[in-house]
């Protein structure tokens, strides 16, 4: 073979990396010879002149003798590893006009499309449902999606997957999971896979694009996420596109809905409006699969927040084989998630109408190389901040300190997920500053904390100012982005070459790792390596606030919310994938499905609002298998609040229920954080403890007899509700002296109980709400206690002593209770350390020796105080000041 011919081969291969018909680069090359520039440029200007109608398989036919006269780019100028995804920019850079929404117009991108469009009639549908090919493709020339040339889906279909997996992704093997969920779409069964977070879901969709040459539609909550997943797919040779009301090109839908990409990502409300198109679709190119990613969206946020997540049962309806004639099968339906519930399951199975044979694939959700722990922390309040990421801080500049070879491994760490086009790596806090500075918009500060001025600090973008400025940002919860929230990109992504993408993960190829507990234990000590951290906080605000404090120590950090302008967002993005951000301070808008590997910590700085939001946010952590720490601070001493957010009462009652589960986390001694988390999900944690866990590192507090506090408490809350039918009067009568019987017509609430404990009881004078709480919860865990009231409280408001309860104090047998103290009995008992005995608990204000020396100091303190605020010269112009100076006026 001459050397021409393997230039030819290599420019052949590569056009059809990027998308380009076998046939049609053959013709390509035919007429301009074996430069890439020239035959992308033909192919396209040819097409644009090509009246004969789309180019495809057999009968496609590029000559145009305009075509080399066209030619726009000059053969000097190599696009060398020019992705087909850069064709577009490339393009627009030339000064060609911009992209028509109409199929067919003369113009170079949509003639692009017009070579890509595939013709129906090239298609033939067989018993099977599937598209076959009209012409065979050999395997080393796989097509890109949207190739006609369709392969046959036999019995060997795992060799082919197989072969395409290791060609477009890298990977030998599937995982057992995405092998069962792939013979269920096989097998045209509806399929609901629930796997861990990072456990490689997004193949299990991706697949039946490849392998049929139909088209795959993804129903996805976020268009970060579908963003994410569109530029990963290019990079690994599958063309795909997002569609929603926040993509500015109005032709990709066109053309989407023509068939041009195989992998079509949607968000819920425009596939609802797309179903007559989809239908199209159907009869023409082939739809292979539904997939609705994040499927818990359904029943998590239910009507209230993504509505139209539950109006999705229109898939099922509307491609059914009894109602669309050309077709054999049902059109399959895959739900796919890591954070569900079996209640979650099955009401997705129900909302969406899955079909009563659909195949549920469930794995393991245990993360074996997340380190798990709960802090506690005042969190809301900016001193904390110095507490809690001091070591933060030191890892970040400690790490600069070794030179800047150490700020190259960032930017070139393992993973660099960036486009080669899509600007420089920054090393420093500087260039970064400077980039922003380019950026015009931002969100940004410089290495000193400040607000990168340039940006806000003009007439010009007063307003932007305003809408920057940490006042003006809503102090609530943030929600999803919505299409409308973040147009990230045009969203048309097309296939390069998968092969310089070619990714290792830690994750096994064909099933999760076996777990030898000592094994993993041992492989996971030690320091975290090198990596982004990634901060959620409840409020946008403190998203600003945190990012700003981050980098006045020289971090390079970022805030992420909902609503920062776009062009910040899409920035971050970018920056953070690049290994250019070493922290994301961000709220739940930054996180589902999000996909890089090498994340090593997630802070949850305040209290999430259920648990499925915590482990969802967790899983961005130690994608690459090696150890990552999952810390939750929170305030301890607090009960969480639900943040603002528009619900139902059903949705409310079912928000504190979450809320109340989480909390509950954060309290346990006990029991191994990771097994809490996944027996949250329904799954049985065979492994007992992830030896990780600060509870499994650390070992639970010692078990304490509370028997008697516990009858105290039940004692008290029974006479007030008038169940003191047990025992005798004198007893009854004990409880409730000092207090007139019938006082409590209203129900006792908690405060009152333990107000009424303090009173009753001496030596509780002192004692702490906090430790009462505590132990308020366990008598609640252990059926002893419930609310008094129908609502659904995260921490036990009307305490009320159940049959059980009842029981329990009056049982000769149980004459014990030995329980771990949780963590808000443990805080309050470390602030006052004879707590746990009660013994000085009545060295209280009811010891009049403690009083007196109490009343001395406040008296001092008081004086102090005066003696202060005379020497101060009175401020006029308040209205305090003014009152002040009256009164010493008249004093003197
Ligand atoms: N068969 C496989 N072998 C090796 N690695 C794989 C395989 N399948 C997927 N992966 C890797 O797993 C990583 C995570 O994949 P993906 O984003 O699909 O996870 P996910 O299950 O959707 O997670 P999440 O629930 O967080 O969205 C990918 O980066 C991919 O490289
Ligand atoms: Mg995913």
């Amino acid at each position: 073979m001459g050397g021409s011919d393997l230039s030819s081969d290599h420019v052949i291969a590569e056009l059809i990396d990027m998308g380009f018909d076998f046939s049609v680069a053959i013709e390509a090359i035919k007429e301009v010879g074996p430069s890439l520039n020239d035959a992308v440029e033909f192919i396209l200007n040819g097409s644009r002149r090509n009246s004969r109608g789309p180019l495809n398989g057999s009968n496609c036919s590029t000559s145009n003798e305009n075509s080399l006269g066209k030619r726009v780019l000059s053969s000097s100028r190599s696009l060398g590893q020019m992705k087909q995804s850069r064709i577009t920019k490339h393009l627009q850079s030339t000064g060609r006009p911009k992209r028509n929404s109409t199929c067919g117009e003369s113009d170079a991108l949509i003639s692009c499309s017009d070579v890509l469009c595939r013709p129906v009639e090239d298609q033939k549908v067989s018993h099977s449902g599937m598209v076959h090919n009209l012409k065979s493709v050999s395997e080393s020339t796989i097509l890109p999606v949207y190739s006609p040339q369709n392969q046959e889906i036999g019995p060997d279909w795992y060799k082919k997957v197989k072969s395409l997996v290791h060609k477009h992704f890298g990977f030998s093997h599937l995982k057992s999971f995405q092998k069962e969920a792939l013979e269920a779409w096989l097998a045209h069964q509806d399929c609901l896979v629930l796997a861990a977070t990072g456990s490689g879901k997004s193949l299990c969709f991706q697949i039946p694009a490849l392998l049929t040459g139909k088209v795959v539609v993804v129903i996805s909550p976020l268009i970060s996420l579908m963003h994410d997943q569109c530029l990963k797919l290019a990079k690994h040779g599958v063309s795909a596109c997002f569609l929603g009301s926040g993509q500015p090109d109005s032709s990709v839908e066109h053309k989407a809905m023509n068939g041009m990409y195989g992998v079509i990502y949607v968000c819920p409300e425009t596939v609802l409006r797309l179903i007559g198109p989809l239908q199209r679709l159907a009869e023409n190119r082939g739809i292979a699969l539904f997939a609705i990613d994040e499927v818990h969206c359904v029943s998590k946020w239910g009507h209230d927040f993504r509505p139209d997540y539950r109006r999705l049962s229109v898939l099922r309806e509307n491609f059914r084989a009894c109602n669309l004639k050309f077709l054999k099968f049902d059109i399959p339906v895959m739900g796919l998630t890591a954070t569900a519930t079996i209640r979650v399951r099955d009401d997705i199975l129900k909302s969406l109408c899955m079909s009563n044979e659909t195949k549920i694939v469930l794995t393991s959700f245990f993360r074996p190389n997340l380190r798990f722990s709960v802090k506690h922390s005042r969190t809301s309040s900016v001193s904390s901040y110095e507490k809690d990421f001091q070591e933060l801080i030191d890892f970040y500049t400690t790490k600069k300190l070794v030179g800047k070879r150490e700020h190259h491994a960032i930017s070139h760490s393992s993973e660099d997920e960036s486009d080669n086009s899509s600007g420089s790596i920054m090393s420093d806090a500087d260039e970064m500053s400077r980039s922003v500075l380019d950026n015009s918009e931002g969100g940004y500060f410089d290495g000193n904390g400040a607000e990168v001025s340039s940006n806000y600090g003009n007439g010009s973008t007063a307003s932007r100012e305003k809408q920057m400025s940490v006042e003006y940002l809503e102090d609530e919860l943030d929600v999803f982005q919505s299409v409308d929230d973040l147009d990230v990109a045009c969203g048309e992504f097309y296939g390069h070459s998968p092969a310089e993408n070619r990714e290792t993960c830690g994750f096994s190829e064909t099933s999760d790792p076996p777990i030898i507990p000592e094994e993993r234990s041992r492989l996971l000590q030690g320091p975290l390596e090198q990596g982004p951290t990634l901060i959620y906080v409840p409020t946008r605000k403190e998203t600003l606030r945190l990012a700003k404090y981050l980098c006045s120590f020289g971090l390079r950090a970022a805030a992420y919310n909902a609503k920062l302008p776009k062009s910040h967002l899409r920035q971050v993005h970018q920056e953070f994938h690049q290994n250019a951000l070493e922290v994301v301070v961000a709220t739940i808008a930054f996180g589902m499905g999000i996909d890089k590997s090498n994340v090593r910590r997630i802070i949850h700085y305040g209290w999430p609002q259920s648990l499925e939001a915590y482990y969802q946010e967790a899983g961005r952590a130690g994608r690459d298998g090696k150890l990552a720490d999952c810390i939750l601070y929170a305030n301890l001493s607090r009960t969480p609040t639900l943040l603002p957010s528009q619900r139902s009462e059903e949705q409310t009652k079912l928000a504190y229920t979450m809320l109340s589960d989480c909390f509950r986390y954060g309290m346990a001694t006990a029991c191994c954080r990771a097994k809490t988390l996944v027996e949250y999900f329904g799954e049985d944690f065979s492994c007992k403890k992830c030896l990780l866990c600060d509870i499994c590192v650390n070992g639970p507090p010692e078990m304490q007899n509370l028997k008697v506090e516990a009858d105290t408490f039940m004692e008290v809350i029974a006479a007030q509700y008038g169940q003191t039918s047990y025992g005798d009067d004198s007893y009854n009568d004990a409880i409730c002296s000092g207090t007139k019987r019938g006082r409590f017509v209203e129900k006792p609430n908690f405060r009152m109980v333990v107000s009424r404990i303090r009173e009753q009881f001496p030596k509780y004078t002192a004692s702490d709400q906090l430790w009462w709480r505590g132990l308020a919860r366990i008598l609640e865990d252990k059926g002893y206690i419930k609310d008094g009231d129908d609502m659904i409280h995260v921490s036990i408001k009307f305490p009320e002593a159940t049959e059980l309860g009842l029981k329990f104090l009056q049982s000769e047998t149980e004459k014990t209770l030995h329980v771990h103290p949780e963590a808000d009995m443990l805080l309050s008992m470390r602030n006052r350390k004879s707590n746990s005995t009660f013994s000085e608990w009545g060295r209280g204000w009811a010891d009049p020796e403690i009083r007196r020396q109490r009343l001395q100091r406040r008296k001092c303190r008081r004086k102090t105080r005066k003696n202060k605020s005379s020497k101060l010269p009175r401020d006029l112009t308040t209205v305090r000041g003014r009152l002040g100076a009256k009164l010493s006026k008249q004093k003197r």
